[in-house]
């Protein structure tokens, strides 16, 4: 929004102080607001951000507090119809809602999570809904026209089914591979340390947030339960062509995936690229980042992005490294701690 609207006012709120405070020092936001009364009060937008559940409760606190007559409020939670639901009650208030959906992110949580470019070529879906005026859709794609989104309606069923196939169940699948092997491994501990590879890139989503992910498939239950019925006659599939020693069958099982697999669109720059964040205790003397750079370099670890958190006058600041996989992010962690330096990782 400030790349678009530098003149913008952007006041944050959230029920936890850190992630207020932390926005507010990284300049994700103007103001930090107390309270969600102060934090939505003559605001002309209103962006919630919280789990859908949460999200919610948020709308249905807005109903009682003073909002600016002909605000928008918008969302960007990942499923649709209760939300778009809710919110078409503010319309008693004079305000408009439209769900929203930037389709990009990770597997990370919190502030330090967020991406200037992350939504960058992503698809975000607009659900407006029969009497949304077109004057309000266009004020919102035109506040968010910086995020250089491809912007795409949809109707918020229509979303939930979509989202449901190529988000929801395949974290679900994602998450109960990663407890097949849990549970494996607690005979046989070996087979953790082997999982690696296809293992790692297949399961990386089910590191994001259980209650994200629980108010996801509150939210989309219905659609979810029959994907996978669906899912498991797949299975079923499977299987009997295991038990039928169908060899010609399951080359084609394969084979068609990856006809299909190939024939996705291709990944563009800046949307849906897992990234992997080092933060670096820096004390503030000149020459130290270079110091960090080169020790990196001579190991040849590529830094995909590098910023400087924090760095006021006479304070420790906190270098915040990117890296392009795991591997080097744990490489790079133990050269900088070798070299003295304090590391963490991001949540
Ligand atoms: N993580 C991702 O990749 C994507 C997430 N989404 C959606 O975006 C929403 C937020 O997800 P993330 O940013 O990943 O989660 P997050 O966990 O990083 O952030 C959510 C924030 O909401 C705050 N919060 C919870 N209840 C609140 C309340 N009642 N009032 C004020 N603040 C409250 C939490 O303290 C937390 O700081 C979710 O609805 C999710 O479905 C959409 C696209 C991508
Ligand atoms: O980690 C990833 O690759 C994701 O796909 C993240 C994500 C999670 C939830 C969404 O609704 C949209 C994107």
């Amino acid at each position: 929004v400030k790349s678009t609207f530098p003149q913008a006012s952007i006041r944050g709120y959230d029920v936890d102080d850190k992630a207020v405070k932390l926005a507010n020092s990284l300049q994700i936001i103007d103001e930090a607001a107390v309270s969600l009364e102060e934090g939505v009060k003559d605001a002309d937008f209103i962006i919630l951000s919280a789990p859908v559940e949460s999200s919610l409760s948020i709308l249905d606190q807005l109903q009682s507090l003073d909002l600016k007559e002909g605000a928008i409020v918008t969302d960007v939670g990942s499923t649709k119809v209760s939300i778009v639901e809710k919110g078409s009650e503010l319309e008693s208030k004079n305000v408009t809602f439209i769900g929203g959906h930037p389709m990009a992110g990770s597997h990370k949580t919190g502030v330090e999570a967020s991406r200037e470019r992350l939504f960058e070529n992503a698809f975000y879906i607009l659900t407006p809904s029969n009497g949304t005026p077109d004057a309000k859709l266009i004020q919102l794609q035109n506040l968010l026209k910086g995020t250089k989104a491809k912007f795409m309606q949809l109707e918020a069923e229509e979303h939930d089914k979509f989202a449901g196939l190529i988000s929801h169940l395949p974290h679900i699948i994602a998450s109960s591979l990663v407890h097949q092997v849990e549970k494996a491994g607690e005979k046989d501990p070996l087979i953790q340390q082997l999982a690696a590879g296809g293992f790692r890139d297949i399961t990386r989503i089910a590191s994001a947030s259980p209650t994200m992910w629980r108010d996801i498939l509150m939210h989309n239950r219905s659609v979810l339960i029959d994907m996978l019925k669906e899912w498991k006659n797949r299975m079923e599939h499977v299987e009997s062509l295991l038990e039928n020693r169908d060899s010609e069958g399951i080359y084609a099982f394969f084979s068609d995936a990856k006809d299909a697999r190939d024939r996705l669109p291709s990944k563009k720059k800046g949307a849906m690229l897992p990234f992997y964040d080092l933060f670096v205790d820096i004390p503030d003397h000149p020459g130290v980042i270079s110091d960090v750079t080169a020790l990196l370099a001579k190991q040849n670890i590529s830094i995909t992005n590098i910023r400087i958190i924090e760095a006021r006058e006479g304070i420790m600041g906190v270098l915040r490294l990117s890296f392009r996989s795991e591997s080097d992010l744990v490489h790079a962690k133990g050269l900088l701690e070798e070299h003295m330096y304090e590391t963490y990782e991001a949540p």
